[in-house]
C-alpha cells in the first residue's frame, strides 16, 4: 500500500498559515522517502517562502537561525528532518547501505545528538529525540533497515499529527477554564507574549490556541499582544496570525507598556496567557524573555496568568528553574534591531524563568494544573496521575 500523506496544519481553521510541509511515502515494497520543506519565518509578515529541509544539517541550521521558532515546531523540524535525512538523502541512504540495524541505530543516535545542540533551552526537542529512542530504537522486533525506517517515519508523522490534536484540546481545556471565572454574558480580553500560534508548532497552537477556541466560541472581546523585544515574535508573527484569524479588537503593546495598558485598560475580564519552553515539577516555567515580568504585573494588577504547555514541554526531571538552561543569543540581532551603536556592548538572554508562585495555572491537552491549598503547582503529580 502506498501511504501518501501531506499535513496540512491549517485544516482546523479558516487561515492559511502552515509552519511546514511533509509528505512522507511508504510502500511495502520500496523503503520509505519524505520531503519536507518549513516556511522561513525570519520574512513574516511581509514574504511567505519555503526552505527546503533534506538532511539533519538543514533541520539544525533553520532552528538555529530561527528562521523556525517555537518550542513544539523546533521538536517536529528536528523529528521531520531526521526522518528525511534518513530515508531520503542520498549521502546519508549510500552511508547506510550495508550496515545492520544495530550500526543504522548508532548513525540515528548521532544524527539525534546533533540535532539536540540546536538550541537548548525548549526542552521539546529532547523529549522528541527521547521518544524516538524508547519507542523505535529500543524496539528489538524491527530487524532490518527497512522496518526500522518504516517505524520511525510512522512515528514522526504520528507526532506531527499529536502535536496538533493536542494544541486543540489545550484551547479546549483553556477556555473551559477560563470561561468559568467569568458570567455566561462576559466575553474575555486576552493578553499573551512572543507566537505561540500555528508557526510555532504544528498546527493551532497553544496559548494562542486557547484564544483561538474563545474566539470560536465567541467569547473574546480583544486580544493584545506584546512586541517581545529583541526578536519581535509578538509584531511580527503574532500580530499577522490574529489579523489571519480575524480575531476581535487586535492590539499591539511595547511590551514597556504593559503595566500601563493594565492600570488604564484593564478590567475583571482580562486574562494572561502564555507558552512555555520548559515547565519543571515545580511549575516554574521557561519561556521567552520578558514574560517573567509580565507575569509580575499581572500579579501586581490580580490579573490571572496562564501557562499553556503540552507535556512534550513539561520537564519533571528538573525540580526547579534554577537548572534551566537559558540560551543567549547573538549580541548583533539585540544591537541590529534597537539601532544601538555596533561596539555596544549587552546581554541578550532568549528566555526567561517565571516563578510558579506567579503561574495561576498550567493548561495541558489532558486538563489544567492548578494551584493547590498549601500555594504549590504540582506538574510532577500532575504528570503521575495523568500517565
Ligand atoms: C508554543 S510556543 C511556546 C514558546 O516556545 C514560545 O512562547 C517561545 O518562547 C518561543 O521562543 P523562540 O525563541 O521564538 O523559539
Amino acid at each position: 500500500m502506498l501511504l501518501m500523506m501531506s499535513s496540512d496544519n491549517s485544516k482546523s481553521s479558516a487561515n492559511t498559515l502552515r509552519s511546514l510541509i511533509f509528505t512522507p511515502s511508504t510502500s511495502a515494497h520500496s523503503p520509505p522517502s519524505a520531503t519536507l520543506s518549513v516556511l522561513d519565518q525570519l520574512l513574516l509578515p511581509h514574504e511567505t517562502k519555503y526552505i527546503p529541509i533534506r538532511c539533519v544539517q538543514d533541520a539544525w541550521s533553520v532552528i538555529r537561525t530561527m528562521q523556525i521558532r517555537g518550542a513544539p515546531l523546533i521538536a517536529i523540524v528536528a523529528v521531520l528532518g531526521l526522518a528525511v535525512d534518513l530515508t531520503s538523502y542520498p549521502s546519508t541512504i549510500r552511508q547506510l547501505e550495508g550496515l545492520g540495524v544495530d550500526e543504522i541505530k548508532r548513525v540515528i543516535v548521532e544524527k539525534m545528538e546533533y540535532l539536540k545542540t540546536s538550541r537548548p533551552t525548549a526542552v521539546n526537542v529532547f523529549n522528541a529525540m527521547e521518544e524516538l529512542s524508547t519507542t523505535i530504537l529500543a524496539d528489538s522486533s524491527l530487524t532490518t533497515r527497512e522496518e526500522l525506517l518504516s517505524a520511525l517515519m510512522t512515528h514522526a508523522s504520528y507526532m506531527l499529527e499529536r502535536d496538533v490534536s493536542d494544541n486543540r484540546s489545550i484551547g479546549s481545556h483553556g477556555a473551559d477554564e477560563i470561561l468559568a471565572k467569568v458570567d455566561e454574558r462576559t466575553n474575555v480580553r486576552v493578553i499573551t507574549i512572543c507566537n505561540t500560534g500555528s508557526l510555532a508548532t504544528a498546527g493551532w497552537g497553544t496559548a494562542l490556541g486557547v484564544a483561538r477556541e474563545l474566539c470560536s466560541r465567541g467569547r473574546m472581546e480583544g486580544i493584545a499582544c506584546l512586541e517581545t523585544r529583541p526578536y519581535n515574535q509578538g509584531s511580527r508573527l503574532t500580530a499577522y496570525e490574529i489579523l489571519t484569524e480575524k480575531m476581535p479588537n487586535p492590539c499591539l503593546l511595547c511590551d514597556s507598556m504593559i503595566s500601563s495598558y493594565l492600570a488604564t485598560k484593564g478590567s475583571s475580564n482580562t486574562v494572561c496567557i502564555v507558552g512555555a519552553d520548559r515547565v519543571c515539577a515545580n511549575g516554574d516555567t521557561a519561556n521567552k524573555i520578558g514574560t517573567f515580568q509580565l507575569a509580575i504585573v499581572a500579579k501586581e494588577f490580580g490579573v490571572d496568568f496562564y501557562v499553556a504547555s503540552p507535556f512534550t514541554t513539561l520537564d519533571v526531571k528538573l525540580k526547579s528553574g534554577k537548572e534551566i538552561e537559558i540560551e543567549e543569543r547573538p549580541p548583533g540581532e539585540l544591537l541590529e534591531s534597537s539601532g544601538a551603536p555596533k561596539d555596544m556592548k549587552c546581554w541578550n538572554p532568549g528566555f526567561d524563568v517565571t516563578p510558579a508562585a506567579y503561574i495561576t495555572g498550567i493548561i495541558t491537552e489532558k486538563g489544567v494544573v492548578r494551584r493547590s491549598e498549601d500555594g504549590t503547582l504540582d506538574v510532577e503529580g500532575f504528570v503521575e496521575k495523568m500517565s
